[in-house]
């Protein structure tokens, strides 16, 4: 029977030039698979623990040595004894060995390297493209593009507060319109911003990250591409406001623009812009602590609103359940290594489905050629994936292998 030969880790690059974890599988029948983790910026306060060096001399102490160590001298001792090989097993040991409540000991990082990495050992060894070994026969929907074209928040040096302005190609007939649509207003945007002499630089995730003066004109600013582009009405607007980042004392601080808001006047704030504008999506419009004043976002604009759990749920089960029990939020988003291991994030998908909750797949923003979840999204039938402005190459990886998957 095949079983797992090695197991090594190695501390690689992300895109922003901070190192993270890769890991390397292979099995005694030669197959091999190798996956690198993603890293977040505004991470939620109950994600899984990333572990980092903390030695200033290297990386300013962003170095992941330590986690490389645990995949080459704990993780990897405990894997070649394994007789059975699914990933459910791989990642019982994994979680077993790090025995913490958030992947404290081992590092998240490297955890979830090696769960993926395993993923791919095995569908190499049965011969199966991943989403097809992820997903089997049930696997057939190509997820729609919420494409961020436009940055603010942590994630850019403007004056904007809400992190993540996307375009979601609701009314394309396939995956590759829906893409071509949104490269072409991303591309309109530019000109468009360079003509009323804004900077053209760009975010974490490629979106552009002008000085404009408000969000509102953000948002102007895209709508105008879109019809520019010649997509108005088939295009519509999805938002990350990244909300946990403006919770400050018990009130929301929205730094950009100066102003204080309690929850209330927050929701009240969303409610306008969703009349106002055609937007579809808002993730994380609250703060992850806030779970009373979600549900009642949810009960006032759920019906028409898909109001999306990121730092609330951090793909993590109890957190969900809690949500699902509360009727806090309507979707959520799933980012792997907020929590660690592939059978804990299919498991979360699993729960919001049977719940009637949305699932949108994402990346992190800081990102690596890896292309693991395009494959996941279209494994899982998410509808939805998150993935970035088609300027970088880490993020276009995601798209160009979902145009292939979609020829399949
Ligand atoms: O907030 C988010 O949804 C993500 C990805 O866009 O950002 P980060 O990886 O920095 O948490
Ligand atoms: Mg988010």
């Amino acid at each position: 029977m095949v079983k797992i030969q090695k197991v090594y880790g190695s501390e690689i690059l992300d895109s922003r030039g901070n190192p993270t974890v890769s890991a390397t599988v292979q099995l005694t029948d030669g197959s091999m698979g190798t996956a690198a983790s993603p890293s977040g910026a505004s991470t939620g306060k109950f994600e899984a623990v990333e572990l980092r060096d903390g030695d200033e001399r290297r990386y300013g102490g962003k170095g992941v040595l330590k986690a490389v160590q645990n995949i080459n001298e704990m993780i990897s001792p405990a894997l070649e004894n394994l007789h059975s090989l699914t990933v459910r097993e791989v990642d019982k040991v994994l979680i077993k060995l790090d025995g913490s409540p958030n992947k404290a000991h081992l590092g998240a990082n490297a955890t979830l390297a090696v769960s993926l990495a395993c993923a791919r050992a095995i569908a190499a060894h049965y011969r199966m493209p991943l989403y097809r070994f992820l997903g089997g026969a049930a696997a057939h929907e190509l997820p729609v593009p919420m494409m961020n074209i436009l940055n603010g928040g942590a994630h850019a040096g403007n004056n904007i507060d809400i992190q993540e302005f996307m375009i979601m190609p609701t009314g394309a007939e396939n995956f590759r319109e829906g893409l071509r649509w949104c490269a072409e207003i991303y591309h309109t945007l530019g000109r468009q911003l360079k003509k009323k002499g804004h900077s053209t630089a760009v975010g974490d995730e490629g979106g552009f990250a002008p000085n404009l003066a408000s969000d509102e004109e953000a948002i102007e600013e895209i709508l105008s591409a879109v019809e520019t582009a010649g997509y108005s009405g088939r295009v519509k607007l999805a938002l990350d406001a990244a909300g946990s980042e403006w919770a400050e004392n018990g009130e929301y601080r929205l730094p950009k623009r100066g102003t204080r808001f309690s929850s209330d006047e927050l929701i009240d704030f969303w409610e306008e812009l969703v009349r106002k504008y055609p937007i579809v999506s808002i993730e994380d419009p609250l703060g992850e602590e806030d779970f009373p004043a979600w549900t009642k976002m949810t009960e006032r604009l759920g019906d028409r609103l898909q109001i999306v759990g990121d730092d609330l749920f951090v793909t993590n089960m109890e957190r969900l359940q809690k949500g699902i029990e509360e009727k806090a939020g309507n979707a959520i988003l799933v980012k792997l290594n907020q929590i660690g291991t592939l059978s804990e994030t299919l498991d979360a998908i699993e729960l919001a489905k049977k719940n009637g909750y949305k699932t949108i797949v994402s990346h992190r923003s800081g990102e690596t050629e890896d292309t693991f979840i395009a494959d996941l999204a279209v494994a899982v039938n998410a509808g939805q994936i998150k993935t970035g402005a088609p300027c970088r190459t880490e993020r276009v990886a995601k798209y160009n292998r979902l145009l292939r998957i979609s020829e399949c």
